[in-house]
């Protein structure tokens, strides 16, 4: 068969699986822009990570449903537009649809230009929650794309170790085989508690897992 071919394939394969998949049906009924929506849902749910009230910082939001995610869990009644009782912030390199109440910030996260306008929107504050689902474009070289997930995870932590407040928490998305080992050892280094979370809501098939930082620890403590 045909690279062409086998492509067509795939990609009739997949378009099979998302029509079918329960999750996308749900997020259509439910508003959502995205099934990722439901990963972080399962992974506050069990962790109890999101409250109203607080400072949320996502990374890599586009195109916004953990944002919305956030938004209705931090309303009251879970309301998708309103009264948001706290702060999120969200940033991405490609441009999101605004989401009533959250601060959209367009730029790649690992040059400095855009660290400082998120410090500019912080303006001192420390955030409760970092999430990160961050993912670089896979460009199939393992070698290259491991180095760009690992160096995500990097900034990642060191953004919370410096920007979350003592008893906050970091949600990052990582993958198998993309320097896991090396990121569950810097989480370990920065984090109290450190949980692997792989929500039903991830497609089996796919390498993505997300591991859950608690409590940070003091940043001289190896
Ligand atoms: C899987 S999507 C995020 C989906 C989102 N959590 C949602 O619920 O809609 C990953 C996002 O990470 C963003 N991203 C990847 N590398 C980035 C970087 N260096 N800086 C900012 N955003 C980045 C991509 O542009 C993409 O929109």
């Amino acid at each position: 068969m045909s690279t062409k071919a086998k492509s067509k394939k795939v990609n009739k394969a997949w378009l099979h699986d998302h029509i079918n998949d329960p999750y996308v049906k749900l997020a259509t009924r439910e508003g959502y822009r995205a099934r990722a929506a439901y990963k972080l849902k399962e992974i506050d749910e069990s962790l109890g990570l999101v409250k109203p009230g607080q400072l949320v910082v996502d990374l890599g939001s586009t195109p916004g449903a953990w944002s919305q995610y956030l938004r209705r869990r931090m309303s009251p009644e879970g309301a998708a537009v309103g009264t948001l009782n706290g702060t999120i912030i969200a940033l991405d390199m490609l441009a999101m649809e605004p989401i009533e109440g959250v601060t959209f910030i367009q730029g790649d996260f690992r040059e400095a230009e855009l660290l400082e306008q998120v410090l500019g929107v912080l303006a001192g504050r420390k955030a409760d929650l970092v999430v990160s689902d961050m993912a670089p474009n896979i460009s199939g070289i393992h070698s290259a794309d491991g180095a760009r997930i690992a160096h995500l995870i990097e900034l990642a932590v060191d953004f919370a170790q410096h920007h979350l407040k003592p008893e906050g928490a970091l949600v990052a998305k990582l993958f198998h085989g993309g320097g896991y080992d090396e990121s569950v050892k810097l989480f370990k280094a920065s984090f109290r508690t450190v949980k692997p979370f792989k929500p039903k809501a991830s497609r089996d098939k796919s390498a993505e897992t997300f591991l859950v930082g608690m409590g940070l620890k003091a940043l001289d403590t190896p």
